[in-house]
């Protein structure tokens, strides 16, 4: 093909491209584009975009621009939705028109993270793996996997007493462990087990999608959705397999003569998307813990009496306690709100034009629940809403901080199996540690925002050596 049969094809391509982008912009008579910062001759707010600690960005336009903020640029527009009413009116009412989800070439293709229920478009695949997902992790069933979180939480302690300086070792494996071990019924016993290092490269990854050799992770990522529920089968056929998510999928489609025909994907399908889920979001919280109790050891040793009240030397906490645990639970909930480990949410996608008070957005809009921002609402929370205080969770009239796991249809479905995972371990570590500095450093006295990482998902800045566990 000549070159110049490619460059009018790429020209009247692009041509058509601004020509659609803006028709579907175009906004009717009457109405007006949310406030946003003003972008620039053709490229929009393209330049806006923060590279790093985006949601310290995102909260100073809330501040500036109010409960809607929109930024408009080749290709894109971007919604930020900075209110609680807001957020409940268009993530759970107007649910049937904002629940898409952004189709990446990059993550999709290349790296072939197509499958994963998170980033799956919203319709029927999507319905059926949730409910399929939902089956072994609704409220009612995740009792079945208290004892494999006893398990993990014990080794955890174990861990944490021969050495306290790995303990971010510790608590990715832990979750990484439990996970696998629910998923797959394999179980494994150390960090370095050929399915924690998988499941870890891969994911960390993925998270730098773009890089050189990307079609390499694509191969891994297919590795690590088949790999584990092969052995799951294997166990199966040779009888000792343990129950698990893939054993439970593999009855339910067996009883059923109506089932699928593609049934085999969602039996790879349902444990993968947990499996990528489920350890980064949940180490990040238990990482956040020890690093808060560090700052703040009057929370600390509030904890550890009540610890003491409840459940009595000689004794670990167990499920039964954790009814009684208020503040555990407080300093837990106070963990998702303050510590957000994913501040700006998956981004949800607009189906067909809306209009939200006067305002038009065009179908296609990639509309973010400001977490962060929501989070730290002074109206929801106090006026010490920028500080931590568990306290403020034991006045029941507190909003439980939801929007930590997300919003309307796409809400996090692992919400009460974390929940439980993060709220045994807590109460554990604070019964039989306290949580001091290493020696030789002083206590980290940091502003809010530097605690973190950058990126989707936040765990403390790791180069910050944050604390030694005194028995
Ligand atoms: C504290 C721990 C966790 C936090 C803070 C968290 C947070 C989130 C958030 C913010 C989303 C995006 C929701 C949205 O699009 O509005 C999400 C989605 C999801 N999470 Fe979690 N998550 C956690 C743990 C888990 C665990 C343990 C699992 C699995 C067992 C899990 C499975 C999922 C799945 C499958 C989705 C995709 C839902 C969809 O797109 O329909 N998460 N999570």
């Amino acid at each position: 093909m000549a070159f110049s049969t490619v460059a009018y094809t790429g020209l009247a391509g692009l041509a058509l491209y601004v020509v659609s982008h803006w028709w579907n912009n175009r906004i009717p008579r009457g109405l007006k584009r949310p406030p946003g910062p003003p972008g620039r001759l053709l490229i929009g707010n393209l330049l806006d975009l923060p590279k790093s600690k985006e949601w310290v960005t995102f909260d100073r336009w809330a501040k500036e621009y109010g409960d809607l903020c929109y930024l408009n640029m080749p290709g894109a527009s971007i919604l930020f939705v900075n209110s609680h009413e807001l957020a409940k009116e268009l993530f759970d009412k107007r649910g049937n028109i904002y629940s898409n989800r952004y189709q990446s070439t990059v993550l999709n293709d290349l790296i072939k993270l197509d499958w994963s229920m998170i980033l799956t478009q919203y319709g029927e695949r999507w319905r059926r793996t949730r409910t399929y997902f939902h089956q072994f992790f609704n409220q009612t069933v995740i009792e079945n996997y208290y004892d494999i979180q006893i398990k993990y939480t014990k080794m955890l302690l174990k861990r944490l007493h021969q050495s306290p300086e790995d303990y971010r070792t510790h608590v990715r494996y832990i979750f990484g462990a439990s996970i696998l071990e629910v998923s797959y019924g394999i179980q494994p016993m150390s960090e370095t087990d050929p399915f924690i290092v998988l499941s870890d490269t891969t994911i960390q990854r993925a998270t730098e999608a773009g890089i050189p050799g990307t079609y390499l992770l694509g191969e891994q990522v297919i590795e690590m959705l088949n790999k584990p529920v092969e052995v799951a089968k294997n166990n199966m056929r040779n009888g000792d397999a343990r129950p698990s998510v893939v054993s439970g999928l593999i009855e339910t489609f067996e009883n059923d003569s109506n089932r699928p025909d593609d049934y085999e994907d969602f039996i790879k399908h349902v444990p993968g998307v947990a499996y990528i889920t489920a350890v980064d979001t949940s180490a990040g919280v238990l990482l956040h813990f020890f690093h808060m109790m560090l700052l703040h050891p009057e929370v600390q040793k509030q904890a550890q009496e009540e610890l003491d009240e409840v459940v009595g030397p000689g004794a670990l906490p167990s499920f039964k306690d954790l009814g009684k645990l208020k503040y555990i639970k407080a300093i837990f909930q106070e963990l998702l709100r303050y510590n957000a480990v994913v501040p700006i949410a998956v981004p949800h996608v607009l189906n067909v034009n809306d209009v939200v008070n006067g305002y038009f957005i065009p179908k296609g809009t990639i509309v973010f629940g400001n977490s962060w921002t929501l989070l730290r609402s002074k109206s929801f929370y106090g006026l010490d809403a920028d500080k931590f205080n568990p306290a403020r969770f034991l006045d029941e009239r507190t909003p439980y901080p939801d929007f930590a796991f997300g919003y309307g249809r796409r809400a996090c479905p692992g919400k009460h199996f974390s929940e439980n995972s993060i709220l045994i371990a807590i109460a554990n570590v604070l019964h039989l540690f306290h949580i001091l500095p290493f020696e030789g450093e002083n206590e980290p006295e940091l502003p809010a925002e530097d605690h973190f990482d950058s990126g989707t998902i936040l765990s403390p800045d790791a180069t910050k050596t944050l604390g030694e566990l005194d028995h």
